[in-house]
């Protein structure tokens, strides 16, 4: 009864078809050669492996941005972002995330995911700044289908699904740790949408995304003020749900998954489905809309301003 007993493949639909196309042109328009020979290899190499199932996929140029590893005992994988400096999101590495969504969602052998960072005291800084400022337009919109593509795979995943947060997370790592179905944090870093405070504003599903996590009221707050809470704060809010001292981070969102994996496992995906659909289904529906929307917002000379000054501002920090 531990075991999921069931899990939603994804079926060569036509969605499922503009996905691998999508792969496809990608992999093409960015020398994404090795992502797309490293997924293979990922078929090849598990089974195998005997106990510890072990893939790295990288891109050309950057090795091991995201290792993923999946214990065949208990069937818990563990996707650790490794993007020096600060784990950002551009499409490279969302491609990867997207590619071990599914090659996992699709693994008879997975039941559970967590997502931490290999990077010292950062989980994830959100988006890749250098996406959005003087992008070409034709990348810029392929980065935020990537994105959309990510929070659907996510938040919609039949896996049970951890976010081990060991360091800051701000905008868009924060959307990823809510995607999961269960946070734990480190204590003393920060975690929140912070988006307005960029000059940017965070689309509807990010705001839905917030809503279904902590209710309206804190939200609206949240999101208008782009404030960044501490963990504790976060723990107040039902941001994240646990927080317990950084080295014992991983273990605890094992052993949350190990309780998860106690309920039967169709009882709780079709539950999970229910409550997360009706979200996912509204992206959906907006996909193409809320990528002109993103494009023209992005575009903007007053917005690209604020990008550019923003950047400076953190090269400065970093000095
Ligand atoms: C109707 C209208 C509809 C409109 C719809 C429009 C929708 C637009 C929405 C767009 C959504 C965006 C979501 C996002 O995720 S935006 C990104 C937000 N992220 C941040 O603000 C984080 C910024 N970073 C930090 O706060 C800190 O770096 C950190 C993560 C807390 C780490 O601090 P630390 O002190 O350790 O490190 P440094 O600050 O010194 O940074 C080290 C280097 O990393 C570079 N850096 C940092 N963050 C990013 C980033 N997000 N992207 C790219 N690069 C980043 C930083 O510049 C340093 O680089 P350097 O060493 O070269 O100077």
């Amino acid at each position: 009864m531990g075991q999921v007993q069931s899990r939603l493949t994804i079926s060569p639909t036509p969605t499922k078809l503009a996905w691998m196309m999508h792969l496809r042109m990608l992999t093409t328009m960015h020398g994404l050669c090795e992502v797309r020979q490293c997924s293979k290899r990922w078929k090849n190499l598990c089974p195998q492996t005997k106990n510890l199932q072990k893939c790295q996929m990288s891109s050309a140029g950057s090795s091991e941005m995201l290792q993923v590893t999946v214990d065949d005992k208990s069937g818990i994988a563990t996707m650790t972002m490794c993007r020096p400096p600060v784990n950002s999101l551009n499409l490279e590495f969302l491609t990867q995330i997207n590619i071990a969504l599914e090659k996992l969602e699709n693994s008879k052998d997975c039941s559970g995911l967590i997502i931490t960072s290999k990077i010292p005291k950062i989980f994830c800084a959100g988006l890749d700044i250098m996406e959005m400022y003087q992008p070409n337009v034709d990348r810029l919109q392929e980065f935020w289908r990537t994105l959309q593509e990510m929070y659907i795979r996510l938040y919609g995943s039949q896996l049970i699904t951890a976010a081990a947060i060991n360091g800051a997370s701000p905008a868009g790592g924060c959307l990823m740790a809510m995607s999961c179905d269960y946070r734990v944090m480190a204590p003393g870093y920060k975690i929140g949408l912070n988006e307005t405070q960029l000059g940017i504003v965070a689309p509807f599903w990010f705001q839905d995304l917030i809503i279904n996590t902590m209710g309206f009221r804190q939200s609206e707050m949240a999101l208008q003020l782009g404030t960044l809470f501490t963990s504790e704060e976060a723990l107040n809010l039902g941001m994240v749900d646990k927080i317990v001292p950084q080295e014992q981070v991983m273990e605890t969102a094992i052993q949350e998954i190990h309780k998860w994996k106690k309920i039967p496992g169709f009882a709780r995906q079709i539950t999970k489905s229910a409550l997360r659909k009706p979200s996912i289904d509204k992206l959906h529906s907006k996909r193409e809309e809320d990528i002109a929307n993103f494009r023209d917002f992005i575009t903007k000379d007053s917005i690209q301003k604020t990008l550019g000054m923003y950047i400076e501002s953190l090269k400065k920090k970093a000095k």
